[in-house]
């Protein structure tokens, strides 16, 4: 039985994605027939597209592109945490007694927030994660915050409070991860970005290897 879980969305025709933005697509440029021996296609897709990391640039203007940043942060221990049984903005509160109850440094942690992950609809109510929350992360020295929600501020937020907590410490993001059929607990992340120059994100395969203590492990 293999120890490796995609959290990926598959990026394919009818990809739900932010509104108004690119719509995923890919078109054969040449195709394999009698003269031509290979089939190579085309994409069209946002950089936002499915399970992606943001780059810094996307939310600071002054922010570094995603072939700079460091790509250590997405690839280590990493926690799931469930919080799909509650309601409005990921808080504290919400996850003190899971994270404090974890020893020692808490390097990575990715938020389960959707019950079901909505494969083939976009979900404007997607839940937000709360800047307090990402600070005190932060504060247990926390490299990356990633979550099952496309974003980590609300849709229509103008402000972006979690992303600007997440600039000022210099953190890396996952969104649009799909964790509802993982279990709660420790695993290893594997999920670096493309090294695309002057982009703000870039889809990623996103995997987790069992390794720690979870209720799911032989
Ligand atoms: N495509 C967009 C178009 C306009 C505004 C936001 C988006 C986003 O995708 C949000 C992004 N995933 C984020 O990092 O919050
Ligand atoms: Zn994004
Ligand atoms: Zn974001």
């Amino acid at each position: 039985m293999t120890d490796i879980i995609d959290i990926s969305q598959t990026l394919g025709q009818g990809l739900p994605v932010w509104p108004g933005d690119t719509a995923f697509e890919s078109k054969p440029v040449w195709q394999i027939d009698g003269d031509c021996p290979v089939t190579v296609s085309k994409l069209t897709l946002s950089t936002h597209s499915g399970s992606h990391a943001d780059a810094p640039c996307h939310y600071d203007p002054e922010g570094a592109d995603m072939a700079a940043v460091d790509v250590q942060a997405y690839i280590g221990p990493c926690l799931i945490v469930d919080v799909s049984g509650q309601k409005g903005p990921v808080m504290w509160e919400h996850v003190a007694e899971d994270l404090e109850s974890i020893s020692g440094p808490l390097e990575r942690v990715l938020f389960r927030t959707f019950r079901t992950f909505p494969h083939d609809h976009w979900r404007s109510d997607f839940r937000a994660i709360d800047a307090g929350l990402i600070t005190a992360l932060v504060a247990r020295g926390c490299l990356l915050i990633g979550t099952d929600a496309p974003s980590l501020d609300p849709e229509e937020s103008k402000e972006l409070p979690a992303h600007n907590a997440v600039r000022e410490a210099g953190m890396a993001i996952l969104e649009g991860l799909v964790l509802d059929q993982v279990m709660p607990g420790t695993y290893e992340l594997i999920a670096p970005p493309l090294k695309i120059e002057k982009a703000d994100a870039s889809p990623v395969r996103a995997l987790l290897r069992k390794i720690g203590k979870n209720e799911n492990t032989e």
